[in-house]
């Protein structure tokens, strides 16, 4: 199954305060982000788009969601699986999560939270859109950034104007014996992009490239910045969306939140800027959420790596 490391994953600053999209540490910046993805699929960003206060208070939301009764939870169904309610798995019997869609709209979150809470919740409400917004914003920011690198403005141009975000708010129990209980199976995200934010429990590990397992620690300031199968496809390969997974361990639950990115009614075609001699082209032009359901059926689930098998060259 691979070993712990000591290693830690790269940090970088995308504070709102410190980026300037003219100045030179722009520049350098986006040759970190890259880097860093192209090395490790993801990394650390330290990031103030989200107030200590707005940090306490969707978690706050979050226990909120949780406690509310199971008959409840499960009416958050989707068209695309594992986008609403899960839970009681038996592969995954720590897990549960809850999903919002279109999360950055407020038809979205009222939405959700009008089926939750029909007499109305506006203290969750307004969080899980404010929190939704401002990682959004974040991921706004780092796929800017890869796309400078890249040459590719323009193709990213157009798939923003078909993200849509899902915000998953995700809790896992305690286990019951002393041993490092799975509380999520290891995993590449089907997603275009991932950000993850976790609270206090650790829990959070991702692979490297070497097979090795590497502990990422909760701090209120960071979000875990992650590539998914899509994104893995659209820039060619260059960008491997990595695997992870959660381990459980201690007597404490564990909350986290992800927002994650997918491209909606667009076929995504891979940039020819990213096609040449050096790297020939991988991937065939595919829809993010056709991708998804074919990931869900038996051979896709069978997969090793189920972007390639579904689209790949
Ligand atoms: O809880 C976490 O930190 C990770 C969750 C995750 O990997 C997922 O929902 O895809
Ligand atoms: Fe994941």
């Amino acid at each position: 199954m691979g070993s712990l490391t000591q290693l830690k994953l790269p940090v970088i600053d995308i504070s709102v305060k410190n980026l300037n999209s003219t100045s030179s540490s722009w520049i350098t910046k986006c040759s970190d982000v890259i880097r860093a993805l192209e090395e490790y699929g993801c990394f650390i960003a330290m990031y103030d788009g989200v107030s200590h206060e707005l940090h306490d208070a969707i978690f706050f939301a979050s226990q909120d969601l949780f406690d509310l009764p199971t008959e409840v939870k499960v009416q958050n169904t989707s068209h695309t699986p594992s986008h609403g309610y899960v839970g009681q798995e038996p592969v995954v019997p720590l897990y549960e999560g809850l999903g919002i869609e279109n999360a950055t709209t407020a038809e979205g979150v009222e939405r959700f939270t009008k089926l939750m809470w029909p007499s109305g919740n506006q203290t969750f409400c307004g969080s899980a859109l404010m929190f939704a917004k401002a990682v959004a914003e974040l991921d706004q920011t780092v796929m800017k950034m890869v796309a400078k690198s890249y040459g590719i403005e323009e193709h990213y141009k157009s798939l923003l104007g078909s993200t849509t975000y899902l915000l998953r708010f995700i809790k896992y129990l305690s286990p019951r014996d002393k041993k490092r209980n799975l509380g999520i199976v290891p995993h590449t995200d089907k997603s275009f992009m991932s950000i993850l934010h976790q609270r206090e429990v650790k829990g959070l590990e991702i692979k490297t490239k070497d097979g090795e397992w590497i502990e990422v620690d909760p701090s209120p300031g960071s979000f875990i910045v992650m590539a998914g199968d899509a994104c893995m496809a659209w820039t060619n390969g260059r960008i491997e969306s990595p695997c992870h997974r959660v381990m459980m361990q201690g007597n404490e639950e564990r909350f986290s939140l992800g927002l994650f990115t997918f491209i909606r009614d667009l076929e995504i075609q891979i940039p020819r800027e990213l096609v040449n001699e050096d790297h020939p082209l991988q991937f065939k032009a595919f829809d993010n959420y056709k991708y998804i359901h074919y990931y869900y059926t038996d051979e896709g689930k069978r997969s090793k790596c189920p972007i390639k098998s579904y689209c790949g060259i």
